[in-house]
């Protein structure tokens, strides 16, 4: 795992950085598979950078798009991270209808819809456990308590090691999240944190030693490269400057 950290000045400037890097990345994919496929994040952060890459002009009907993980909502609920992706980025581009995979949400079930994206993603990449895809790039972001995607401290997905998606749990709501060996087979892992909110546990999940059931992003490790891009309120207390 190559480790990268970055502290960009501000939000923009860190909006700006990753739209180049992520832009970089797509094109590294298509140039060398024909394809790219990106899993997003949710949240605020990435959203600004998804209107950016709106601008761009990238061959979209090389990438194929999936969520690292989803609110157990309707994809037309404000708090769907599908709906805000869309609006944000896919709606506004010329990418294929069958190139966007969204998590399910609608069976009420939310075990069974985990199932349904595992099988949809071992269909695509053509892998089954216990073998696990390399995604060409997961973007996450960190919450102010250490979980990144849908992997919440001292919950049970944060051990499930036998398939790629699992159910999550934020204060007893239910969520569909990409399990840890999914994230770290990824050949490029971008967290993008912003805010002086995220020091606290920024400090925690980068310390040599510490908790990875307090502190979830302490797991993600990805066999290929892991970037850290944070604005100077995030990164403030950490030694590294860019
Ligand atoms: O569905 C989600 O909310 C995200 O996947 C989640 O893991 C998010 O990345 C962090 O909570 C940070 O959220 P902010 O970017 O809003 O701080």
């Amino acid at each position: 795992m190559d480790k990268v950290v970055e502290v960009l000045p501000d939000k923009s400037a860190l909006v700006n950085r990753a739209t180049i890097l992520v832009q970089e990345k797509i094109e590294s994919a298509i140039a060398s598979q024909g394809q790219c496929t990106i899993a997003l994040a949710g949240g605020s952060t990435p959203k600004p950078l998804y209107e950016a890459l709106a601008q761009t002009s990238l061959p979209w009907e090389k990438l194929h798009v999936f969520w690292g993980d989803e609110r157990y909502v309707l994809p037309e609920h404000p708090d769907s991270n599908q709906n805000m992706a869309r609006q944000a980025w896919l709606d506004r581009i010329p990418i294929p209808a069958a190139n966007i995979h969204p998590m399910p949400t609608a069976s009420g079930n939310p075990e069974e819809d985990a199932a349904t994206y595992n099988t949809e993603l071992e269909q695509f990449f053509g892998q089954s456990i216990p073998n696990f895809p390399a995604l060409d790039i997961i973007l996450l972001g960190m919450g102010d308590d250490g979980h990144t995607a849908s992997l919440f401290p001292h919950t049970a997905a944060l051990s499930v090691g036998d398939r790629l998606i699992t159910v999550g749990n934020k204060d007893g709501q239910p969520r569909l999240t990409f399990t840890v060996p999914l994230i770290n087979q990824a050949s490029n892992v971008i967290f993008l944190v912003a805010g002086a909110n995220k020091v606290p546990a920024l400090e925690q999940v980068m310390a040599a030693e510490g908790d990875s059931q307090q502190y979830p992003s302490r797991l993600i490790s990805p066999s290929g490269e892991l970037w850290w891009l944070l604005d100077a309120a995030a990164g403030s207390k950490l030694d590294i400057t860019c």
